[in-house]
């Protein structure tokens, strides 16, 4: 004997969801031929196990490929719909057939489907924008890191002295984009903390703008070539990991070496950063560049070395603030990975 098992249904404006109670089903055929589909199978059912079988008459026609996918539970089908839309009732005759119900855990309403579309076009825009700012980056420090790599090579110690001439067009560009970092943070474009993304951009901006760019003794100390090179060598594994983050995908040597590698290169890097201030605190004072001019009653300026004295303090607020908001997701990282592999 043929009985009729439970159907539930849903929509969406592009597709028919159909769930059909039966346990254990074998032998299922399942026919979409216009507008009515045709399901056939062996299972357990309302009324134990035998031969089960319906027929839909759709509302609206629908498109010949169906997929289906049987749990121990249950028989699950999509059928895409001809027209992208929302349907008044699923099938033609105005009563519904005693064996169709909701399928209230996928239940939507048409606006709620609405949103879940916006949701989802919203969700592709951030991705995509991501991966784009990331490899963006990804390319920049790659190629700032793999171009003073090779110089080192071929000139030597040489190299030391000419990197903000060869490199820092390239590096003004990577870190005037690292702005868009604060923007993620503060929009919860990203999960980062707001803090630390502000002390990373506006340390290392200081850092290129002030004390490299507007300082022309500057230029040809090799303590550029230091921090140049610490800056770009997390970068060359921060940002591919990110792009993967983006599609939800990770490469575990590539996590390990982004939650690592900050270990020794973010000391090293502040460290850099801070003999780049000091070496150019007398230059300052000389030349008298950003001195802060004082009424005459007072005295003639400020030397904007004052500043400095006080940023590098600031520095190593920054270090630690950073280093230990690194440490906390290196933890949260590793723990979550461990608890996922229990
Ligand atoms: C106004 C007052 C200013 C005062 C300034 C004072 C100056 C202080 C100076 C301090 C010294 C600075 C020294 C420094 O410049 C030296 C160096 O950089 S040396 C080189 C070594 N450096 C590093 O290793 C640091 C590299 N930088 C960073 O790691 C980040 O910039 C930092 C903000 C420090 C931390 O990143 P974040 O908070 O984003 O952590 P996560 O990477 O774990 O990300 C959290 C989650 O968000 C997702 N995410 C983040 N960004 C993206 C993205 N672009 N695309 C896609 N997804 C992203 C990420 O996947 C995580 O997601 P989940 O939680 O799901 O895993």
């Amino acid at each position: 004997m043929t009985l009729t098992p439970l159907v539930y249904w849903a929509q969406r404006h592009e597709e028919i969801f159909l769930r059909v109670e039966l346990t254990d089903a074998q032998n299922i055929v399942v026919d979409v031929h216009e507008n009515s589909l045709h399901f056939r199978a062996q299972g357990h059912g309302a009324k134990g196990q035998n031969e089960y079988d319906f027929r839909l008459e759709f509302l609206l026609p629908v498109k010949p490929e169906v997929t289906h996918k049987s749990t121990q539970r249950q028989v699950n089908i999509t059928v895409r719909k001809e027209q992208s839309g929302w349907w008044e009732r699923l099938v033609i005759q105005e009563r519904k057939p005693a064996f169709l119900a909701p399928d209230f855990d996928r239940w939507l309403d048409e606006s709620d489907a609405e949103m879940e579309i916006r949701e989802k076009v919203r969700l592709n825009l951030k991705t995509g924008f991501l991966f784009v700012y990331n490899l963006v980056q990804f390319l920049g420090f790659s190629w700032i890191f793999v171009n003073m790599t090779v110089r080192l090579f071929i000139f030597g110690q040489d190299s030391l002295y000419d990197t903000f001439h060869t490199i820092s067009d390239a590096m003004f560009l990577c870190q005037v984009l690292a702005a868009v970092e604060v923007l993620n943070a503060a929009f919860g474009v990203v999960r980062s903390g707001v803090v630390p993304a502000v002390i990373q951009v506006v340390g290392r901006n200081f850092i290129l703008f002030i004390i490299f760019g507007s300082v022309e003794e500057m230029h040809n100390k090799p303590v550029v070539f230091f921090v140049f090179y610490l800056w770009s060598a997390i970068e060359i594994f921060r940002y591919p990991f990110y792009m993967l983050a983006c599609f939800n995908t990770e490469w575990k040597t590539l996590t390990w070496l982004r939650y690592t590698i900050w270990i020794p290169l973010y000391p090293l890097g502040t460290l850099a950063e801070a003999v780049a201030v000091i070496q150019s605190i007398p230059i300052f004072d000389e030349t008298k560049l950003f001195s802060i001019p004082l009424p005459k009653a007072i005295g003639t300026s400020v030397s904007f070395s004052y500043i400095l004295h006080i940023y590098l303090l600031l520095m190593f607020l920054g270090l630690f603030i950073n280093l230990r908001h690194l440490y906390k997701q290196r933890k949260k990282r590793f723990r979550t990975k461990k608890r996922k592999a229990n």
